[in-house]
Parts: C-alpha cells; sequence; structure tokens
C-alpha cells in the first residue's frame, strides 16, 4: 500500500463511523424510574455518605478502582516533538483503547494545555480522586521527571510516567535476553544511548540497576555527547555524563555492543552499525519511525540483534506490554505506588515469559509458524494472552511483599481466574480468523465483485493478505469501481459474457450436463446457466479453477443456494447442509445453529447439526458447550416439539459420550450458568459457559440471530454453510463490508482445511 494511501486510511479509521476511538458505556440498569432512583436521586446519597463516613468506600461504590487517567500536555508526542495537547489527543485515546483491550482498565485520556510545572501538578493533584492510578504520557523531559517525581511523592495512588518506567521495564527485559542470546554480560557490555530525553534516561537507570556500569555507558541528545566537561548539565543528564573526550554518534557507537536508541528518526547510518562490536544489540526505539530502518539495518549486517518500537518487524520493544498489565497488577491490589520492586517484578516476568514455549494461537495470531526464543524473538507479542495471566500476578505480588498493598490478594489461583475473564474473547476471534487465513490465503471467486461493497471486501482481502481474490462480474463495471476505489492492485477479473470466457464456459456446461444429464438437464440449458455467475463461479470451485467462493450479497439466500446445491452438492460423509452464525457478544463468541437452511429438523437431523456445529467451534479454537434449546427443560413437557429435542440429546449422548452437549433446555438456563446450576445441577453443562446453541427449527434460529445482531449491534460472522463438497459460502443479502471480509476469511480458511484433511488422506 503507498504512503498516502495508508496516511488516508489512519486518517478515515480515526474518523469513521465516529469520531475517535473510545466511549463511555454504562454499567448498571438504567431502563426503569426505579433504576434512576438508584442510579442517581435519591438512590445515589447512599453510597456518597457511606463515601464521606470512609474515603476507602469509594473503591467499593464507583469505578474509581479501575480508571487510569492518562495525562499529557503533548510536549514530547512519540518521535513528533511538541506538537500541543490537541495533536497529541489521538494517541492518548490510543492508549486508553490498548488499557481496555489489554487489560480491562478503563483509560480516560486528559490532554493539559500548560507546560507550566507547577501548574501541571497542580491540576493533575486536584483531578486524583476520579482516578485509581495516573498513566503520565509524552510529556518531555526534563519537566517530565519533575512532575512525576512530585507526583508520586504527593498522591497516594499508583502513578507512572509511561515513555520512562514503561519503556524501561519492555526494553531491560528484551535486553537481558538479547544479552543472553549474544552471550555477553551486562556488567560488561559497551552501552550507547541516544536520547536524553525522558524514557532514555530512566531506560538507562534501571540497566544500570540490573548491573549496568556508568563507565561502559555514553549517551547523546540532540547536541552530540554527553561529556562531563560540557556545562550545564542537567542534573539527569549528569548522572551519564562520560569522561570520554568524544563528540559524535559515530565516535560513540565504534566497538559498542548495544546501542540503544530513544531520539529521533535515521540517525544511526549503516557505516556506523558496521563499526559495533560482534552480536551488536540494537534497540532502535523512536516512534514512528526508528533511529535506523529494520531493514536496513538487517541488510547491513547478519550478526545483529534488532528491535524497533514497530509492530510490522520482528521483537517490538514498546510499552505497549508493559503498561495495562502493570496498571493492572497496580490497581488490583490498590498499590499506593507503582515502585522498584514492582517494575523488577514486570521485567523478570516478561522476560521469562519469551523463553516459555509459545501457544499456537499465538504464531497463529502473528502469521508465524513456529515462534521460539532467539534472535527474532527476545520478547513476548502484545497479543499473547498468557501476558494477562503473568504480568499482573508478579506485579501484585511484588507490591505485597514491599509493603506497598493496601488489598492484599488471598487467593492467587481466583485472581488467575478474574484475570483470564478480563481478557475477552470478544475481538479475539476475529483476529484470530484474519490470521489464520493470512497464514495460507487461498484463491476465493467474489461472485459479485460489480457490487461497490463486495469490491471493497476483495481489496481488504488483497490488502490485509487474508485471499487472493477473483474478481467475477460485469468487467467494465468493476474497472470503473476499481479506479474509484483506488483499488490499483492487479486481480484476475472475470466476466462470463465476453468472448474470453467463452472456451471456459463451454468446459464448465459440458461438465455440468456430465452432472445433471439424469437430472433433467440438456446441454442447451447447460450453457445458458453458464451465463449465471454463481453457476459459473461455483463450476470454477468445483472445477478447481478457484479454492473457496463468496456469493449472495445481492440475491435472496435461496436463489443463491440453488445452483450451489446442484453444481458443488453435499459432502459425501453429512446427510444434510446446515449452517452456523457466529455472534460476537460481550461474553465471547456464540455459534448458533442452524439459522439458515433446515426447516424443521428430525431429531437425528438435530444430533448431526449438533455434531457439525461443534466441529467448527473446535475449527474456531473453542472447546464446544453446546446446549439444544427448547421452550421447556428437561422432560417439563410431552409435546412433541419438546420430546423431539430430548431425543435429540439421548442420540447425541449415546453416540457422543465425550461431547459436551443437554437439553432440552430453554434459553436463559442454558446461558445462566448460576440458574442452571441452581436448578439443574445433574445437566452435563454443570460448571460450564455455554458458547454454542442449537435450535429446534429454522424460524427459532433464523428470528433469534437476527434480534441479537439488530438489538445489540453485534458483529456476526456468518451464515457459514457446513457440510458442502467445496469451501462456499453465501451471504446474507446487504452484508456490510466487515461481514464479507470476515466471510471471505471463512472460505479461506475452509479451503485450507480440505487441503489438510487431502493431504492427510494422501499420505495414508
Ligand atoms: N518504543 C517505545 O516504547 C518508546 C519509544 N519512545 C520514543 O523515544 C523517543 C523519545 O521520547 P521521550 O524520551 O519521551 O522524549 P523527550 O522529548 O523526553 O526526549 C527526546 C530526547 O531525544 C533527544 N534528541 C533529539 N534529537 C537527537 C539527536 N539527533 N540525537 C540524539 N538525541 C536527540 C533530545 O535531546 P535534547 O535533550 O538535547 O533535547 C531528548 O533528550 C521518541 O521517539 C519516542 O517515540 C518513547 C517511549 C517509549
Ligand atoms: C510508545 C510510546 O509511548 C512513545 O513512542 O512515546
Ligand atoms: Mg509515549
Amino acid at each position: 500500500m503507498s504512503k498516502e494511501k495508508k496516511r488516508r486510511e489512519a486518517l478515515i479509521y480515526h474518523a469513521k463511523p465516529t469520531p475517535g476511538k473510545i466511549k463511555i458505556v454504562p454499567t448498571k440498569p438504567y431502563a426503569t424510574q426505579r433504576d434512576l432512583a438508584l442510579a442517581y436521586s435519591p438512590g445515589v446519597a447512599e453510597p456518597c455518605l457511606e463515601i464521606h463516613k470512609d474515603v476507602e468506600q469509594v473503591y467499593k461504590y464507583t469505578a474509581k478502582g479501575n480508571i487510569v487517567a492518562v495525562i499529557s500536555n503533548g510536549t514530547a508526542v512519540l518521535g513528533l516533538g511538541d506538537i500541543g495537547p490537541e495533536a497529541s489527543k489521538p494517541v492518548m485515546e490510543g492508549k486508553s483503547l490498548l488499557f481496555k483491550i489489554f487489560a480491562d482498565i478503563d483509560g480516560i485520556d486528559i490532554e493539559l494545555d500548560t507546560k507550566d510545572v507547577d501548574k501541571f501538578v497542580e491540576t493533575v493533584k486536584i483531578m486524583a480522586p476520579t482516578f485509581g492510578g495516573i498513566n503520565l504520557e509524552d510529556i518531555k523531559a526534563p519537566e517530565a521527571f519533575e512532575i512525576e517525581r512530585r507526583l508520586k511523592e504527593e498522591l497516594n495512588i499508583p502513578v507512572m510516567h509511561d515513555d520512562q518506567h514503561g519503556t524501561a521495564i519492555i526494553s531491560a527485559a528484551a535486553l537481558l535476553n538479547a544479552l543472553d542470546l549474544a552471550e555477553k554480560k551486562i556488567e560488561d557490555v559497551r552501552i550507547v544511548i541516544s536520547g536524553a530525553g525522558a524514557a532514555a534516561i530512566s531506560c538507562s537507570r534501571l540497566y544500570r540497576s540490573l548491573g549496568a556500569s556508568r563507565e561502559n555507558m555514553v549517551m547523546l541528545d540532540s547536541k552530540g555527547v554527553i561529556r562531563s566537561d560540557r556545562p550545564e548539565l542537567s542534573a539527569e543528564k549528569k548522572e551519564f555524563a562520560t569522561d570520554r573526550k568524544i563528540d559524535t554518534l559515530e565516535e560513540a557507537v565504534r566497538d559498542s555492543d548495544v546501542f540503544i536508541g530513544l531520539s529521533i528518526a535515521d540517525i544511526l547510518t549503516p557505516a556506523m552499525l558496521k563499526t559495533m562490536n560482534k552480536n551488536a544489540i540494537v534497540f532502535a526505539m523512536a516512534n514512528p519511525n526508528p533511529e535506523i530502518d529494520y531493514n536496513l539495518a538487517m541488510k547491513t549486517r547478519k550478526d545483529i540483534i534488532m528491535a524497533t518500537g514497530r509492530s510490522d518487524h520482528p521483537n517490538q520493544v514498546n510499552n505497549v506490554l508493559g503498561f495495562p498489565f502493570i496498571f493492572r497488577g497496580a490497581l488490583d491490589v490498590r498499590a499506593t505506588k507503582i515502585n522498584e520492586e514492582m517494575k523488577m517484578a514486570a521485567v523478570k516476568a516478561l522476560a521469562d515469559l519469551a523463553k516459555q514455549p509459545v501457544p499456537e494461537q499465538v504464531n497463529i495470531a502473528y502469521g508465524e509458524t513456529r515462534l521460539t526464543f532467539g534472535r527474532e524473538y527476545i520478547i513476548p507479542k502484545p497479543f499473547d494472552p498468557r501476558l494477562i495471566a503473568e504480568v499482573p500476578p508478579a506485579v501484585a505480588r511484588a507490591a505485597m511483599e514491599s509493603g506497598v498493598a493496601r488489598a492484599p490478594i488471598a487467593d492467587w489461583g481466583r485472581y488467575r481466574e478474574e484475570l483470564l475473564q478480563r481478557s475477552g474473547d470478544d475481538k479475539k476471534v476475529i483476529r484470530w480468523l484474519m490470521s489464520r487465513a493470512k497464514s495460507m490465503p487461498k484463491k476465493i471467486v467474489f461472485a459479485e465483485a460489480d457490487q461497490l461493497d463486495v469490491l471493497k471486501a476483495a481489496q481488504i482481502a488483497h490488502d490485509e493478505g487474508i485471499a487472493h481474490p477473483i474478481l467475477l462480474g460485469n468487467r467494465k463495471v468493476i474497472e470503473e469501481l476499481k479506479e474509484e476505489l483506488e483499488f490499483d492492485a492487479e486481480i484476475p477479473i472475470i466476466d462470463q459474457y465476453e468472448e474470453d470466457s467463452l472456451e471456459k464456459r463451454e468446459a464448465y456446461a459440458r461438465s455440468y450436463w456430465e452432472l445433471r444429464q439424469r437430472k433433467g438437464s440438456t446441454l442447451y440449458n447447460s450453457r445458458s446457466k453458464m451465463r449465471e455467475r454463481n453457476y459459473f463461479g461455483a463450476m470454477m470451485v468445483r472445477e478447481g479453477d478457484a479454492d473457496g467462493m463468496i456469493s449472495g450479497y445481492s440475491r435472496s439466500y435461496s436463489s443463491v443456494v440453488k445452483p450451489i446445491f446442484e453444481v458443488i452438492g453435499r459432502a459425501s460423509e453429512v446427510s444434510r447442509a446446515a449452517t452456523v452464525h457466529v455472534m460476537i457478544t460481550s461474553r465471547g463468541p456464540i455459534f448458533l445453529a442452524d439459522t439458515s437452511l433446515n426447516i424443521d429438523p428430525t431429531a437425528e437431523e438435530l444430533a448431526e447439526i449438533t455434531r457439525m456445529t461443534a466441529n467448527l467451534a473446535r475449527a474456531f479454537n473453542f472447546e464446544p458447550n453446546i446446549a439444544l434449546l427448547s421452550y421447556a427443560n428437561f422432560g417439563s413437557s410431552e409435546h412433541p416439539r419438546a420430546v423431539k429435542v430430548r431425543e435429540a440429546i439421548r442420540i447425541l449422548h449415546e453416540q457422543e459420550p465425550d461431547l459436551v452437549v443437554d437439553g432440552e433446555i430453554q434459553t436463559d438456563f442454558a446461558l445462566n450458568r448460576k440458574l442452571r446450576q441452581s436448578q439443574f445441577p445433574f445437566s452435563k453443562l454443570a460448571g460450564k459457559n455455554v458458547n454454542t446453541l442449537v435450535f429446534p427449527n429454522l424460524e427459532s434460529a433464523n428470528i433469534t440471530y437476527k434480534l441479537i445482531k439488530e438489538l445489540q449491534a453485534t458483529d456476526t460472522i456468518g451464515p457459514i454453510m457446513l457440510g458442502l463438497r467445496r469451501a462456499v459460502h453465501i451471504l446474507q443479502m446487504g452484508a456490510s463490508v466487515e461481514e464479507i471480509v470476515n466471510m471471505t476469511a471463512v472460505a479461506v480458511i475452509d479451503a485450507q482445511e480440505r487441503e489438510k484433511r487431502r493431504r492427510a488422506k494422501r499420505k495414508k
């Protein structure tokens, strides 16, 4: 993608559909007059009075304990410099978003219009009662040091300047691991630090407390090497001033072992890099552009261990790995500060985690085949789900042991459980879907590529590397739309009406005729069918010219299903096809079946639909806990409709004893674990969170999924077609671009799975 296109994409992302990246959502009921009388006057007076009597009760009755203020004055925004408070807001909103998605902390961004240290400190102090913690961000040195020092002294909630300590913690963990790989000792290595600001000073201090010697360190600022004979040095810079008589980065870097960049882009040249010692460690962490471009550095020297602050190269050393988890641990024990012990605990937890075997889902999330501790993996990845379970407990424990925890944790097992729950499964499934598709993109026919939204989805699928699209439809329209979308990649376009497609059309018509000649088709009508896009597209997949197909955006489901069933047909191992919708809810994804095909399945058919749905959930990386829904619970009705579901359960319990499935059960008992436990403790679902719902008939399934979708405005993936011979999926009419992209990923993964099975079969 061109730089200009990336720029516009970033701007549109921030502007649409609503400006910015965060919003506030109520957590209590507010529907009725009674709710409002509790939420606000008169009920609200009660917690006010309790807190007035004992201020600590504020943690019990308000959200304070989970809110962190992300505060900046915009004087050192990333590596962009002093761009002002308003211009820093996107970064602060970004930090709030990261707080939420990684650690379930509500980050509130605050941009202060002052460069005056006293005013800044006073303002934050005045606001402090609102927050459980204060994350200072992108404030330039030396003011940042004084602001943080004073706030730490004067407030009794955790205060951390992220650019100082977040960066120091992550880079220290990465440095320890890199030194391990380079077989060097921190006490012996010569370290050059480019930058003498908030981040650089704090990192250097932490390296010293890990054993680095001051004599081996050289620090540079915008004026060059910080020498002890330089006049007017700040106290912080003096701490790292060198007695060596050198002035330039070039001189400093020669024969050094470690380069730490926390300054500005592109100041380390290949020539300088070549003068560093063997197995040099290069952390070029300036954002958004590092001190030396990753590819340029790797081209210059093969033996370096390289990291940047960016997510698009191996070894992202960025404070995103730290602040969400460090604050999580600090908040959870109501720590009065974030002290050295807590920081060291975080360093150790992160460094250790990188050496552990990496879960498959992390490999998939990053499109890697096998991440293992080594030069290209010295630090965990931000989307590693183990971070939330490892780092906060380490920080919380250190807070308790160092005497700053006001609410110590007693049950560590339960705390871990709570942490895992916080990591929320909602968007993970989409992320997983995309990464899994990207790991081996497949050729997917977009049968309605002359529709704007379908083409947009094909463009995203192509740009993101999810699929290799084939655009089927009116060539002129597709080309015009492509131009409008600036979709300038060379993508195959097939217009089945054109002269060029005649040969294929004839070949497909003959194959189709062979297939259907005893089902009433003539060669003549087979030829005319191949003019229809869904027949043509399906034949492309059938004949191996494509791996999968997406259609149905502009026509009714039933009119698209027919050609697909005629051409592709049902897989031999099943007696029917079925469809599943995955609803992305706040409690995680829920699989619903059958939402689009079987109108009134028999007990046997329901059992089969359940088995297919369970397989799909597993293919999505979820262990299925399945409820077969009814209007009745466990034998409470003898109506044939309830009996049918009971019979399906009997079949499943007999044939699939290990499958976690039960019913017939009503929806509320299925979804509410406590309620279910109180009434039906004997159920196979006891202690389980149900994530798969199989409905007794099409009406109930279809109505339910549409109801959830419209009322909750949740993301959906579906309808996912199960039980066909090929990876062909039919969209709901008018699907959104996101939904089409999701379904494209589903089609790709489906094709990947089929290929895997074919290979396994061939091996046998
Ligand atoms: N990867 C990560 O997680 C993080 C990366 N960073 C990055 O580190 C950089 C600095 O951030 P921060 O410390 O907050 O900002 P500060 O404004 O506090 O510090 C910037 C420092 O860079 C120095 N500098 C400017 N130009 C040069 C130069 N040509 N050579 C050497 N030093 C120079 C400045 O020198 P002087 O003192 O003379 O003005 C100053 O010491 C930014 O690019 C930021 O994006 C920061 C935090 C986290
Ligand atoms: C990552 C970060 O906080 C910075 O670059 O400023
Ligand atoms: Mg920052």
